[in-house]
């Protein structure tokens, strides 16, 4: 039997950088997946295989090799969520270095680390052949890191003892709420390898999709009223969610006043974020008047991810770009590059969103939309293999 579970991306309407010091984001998932599949071999087929598509690298342990380094932690432990110590990162590199990780391409290891984690810890030690495929550029902005974390761990709990899923099911299922909590928790255990310090908003919006509120490490679901729209553009600057969440944590340590008025502007326009899109339009004057706000309180909140170090030349090519065609712009995610959100009010015509994404395409960037607010975290199996 193959299990496949497929997580979605995410975009941040409001509020990154500022959710991981305790203040308030609002959050979206979108109709961009990336999907695990999880195949059990037989007991006497010693290996345990990973291939990552998306980034073009194949790995191959000996189930005999990983319980060497990693048996003296008593794994599984699939109902316990539990940290990766600094200790057991270390072992977790030895057994990626063993493997000729390529140079160039170091930066990605930590995904690998969160990889192992996850599978010995959930799963023990078992031989498997695992895949991962994502419909979500990686490293980007739009949450690649927890939908990998995410769509991991629902695949593996769905294998282990802690979930008990209805296995003759065809098609997409969904977990119940306490299973969805558990994958959550995992989930966010694999982030913190590869974020460092995540705040736990991305996770919990692949996991529990639609839009919600976040703040120091607490759940509101959103039931936005409104059609939202957003073109996404690519930058294609490569960054590093880790990198720049600890150079905003060092500039709040040189700056803490200047930088807590931030914070709190922040939270302000997130709270004002949630507010306008729960409130039912009552006629096509009174949705343009909110999509309006919508679109200065994304200029706001530029503006301040701008002064805490965040943006990026190429993503003020793109504000600027589209502010010729009086749409408002901001970064979404850790910024640095990555992807920048265009609000697409509802009056604004296709012949001006064609003129705007061939403009950014000049530039080299890749613009697209992608449905806001679809489900979690899901599961199928497959028992023809
Ligand atoms: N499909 C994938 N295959 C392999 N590794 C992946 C994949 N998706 C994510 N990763 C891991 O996640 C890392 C990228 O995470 P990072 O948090 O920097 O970006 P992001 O999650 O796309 O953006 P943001 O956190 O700003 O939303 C990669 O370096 C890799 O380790
Ligand atoms: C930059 C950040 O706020 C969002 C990344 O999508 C980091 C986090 O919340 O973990
Ligand atoms: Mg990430």
């Amino acid at each position: 039997m193959e299990v496949t579970a497929r997580a979605p991306g995410k975009i941040i309407l409001a509020g990154e950088h500022a959710v991981v010091h305790g203040y308030t984001a609002v959050a979206s998932s979108i109709d961009l997946y990336t999907v695990f599949s999880i195949r059990l071999r037989s007991e006497d087929d010693d290996t345990v295989k990973l291939t990552l598509n998306d980034i073009g690298l194949d790995f191959s342990w000996s189930v005999r090799r990983i319980k060497e380094v990693l048996s003296h932690l008593g794994s599984p432990f699939s109902s316990t969520p539990t940290s990766c110590s600094l200790e057991t990162i270390k072992s977790l590199a030895t057994l990626v270095d063993e493997q000729s990780f390529p140079e160039t391409k170091i930066g990605l290891a930590s995904g690998v680390y969160a990889f192992l984690w996850l599978y010995t810890s959930i799963l023990g030690f078992k031989p498997a052949t695992v895949t991962v495929s994502s419909e979500l550029p990686v490293g980007a902005g739009l949450g690649s890191s927890a939908a990998y974390c995410v769509s991991l761990s629902a695949a593996l709990l769905a294998l282990s003892d802690s979930v008990k899923l209805d296995v003759s099911q065809k098609g997409w299922s969904t977990f119940n709420e306490t299973e969805a909590e558990l994958v959550n928790k995992w989930a966010f255990e694999g982030e913190k390898i590869i974020h460092g310090r995540p705040s736990g908003v991305d996770n919990s919006v692949s996991t529990f999709g639609n839009v919600i509120k976040f703040k120091s490490g607490v759940m509101t679901r959103v039931n936005s009223n409104m059609p939202l729209r957003m073109l996404i553009t690519n930058t294609k600057v490569g960054r590093d969610t880790k990198a720049l969440v600890a150079n905003v944590s060092a500039r709040k340590s040189r700056h803490p006043d200047a930088m807590c008025s931030v914070l709190n502007a922040i939270e302000a326009i997130s709270d004002e974020w949630s507010t306008i899109i729960q409130s039912h339009a009552v006629d096509d004057l009174y949705l343009s008047a909110n999509e309006e706000k919508l679109g200065e309180l994304m200029e706001m909140n530029q503006g301040l991810l701008l002064s805490m170090g965040v943006s990026h030349a190429s993503i003020e090519n793109v504000l600027q770009t589209s502010m010729k065609y009086k749409l408002a712009s901001k970064l979404t995610g850790a910024g640095g590059g990555g992807c920048v959100l265009t609000l697409l009010p509802t009056h604004i015509s296709g012949e001006v969103i064609d003129k705007l994404v061939e403009e950014l395409g000049s530039f080299g960037f890749q613009s697209f939309t992608a449905g806001i607010g679809g489900k979690g975290v899901q599961i199928s199996f497959d028992h023809s293999s």
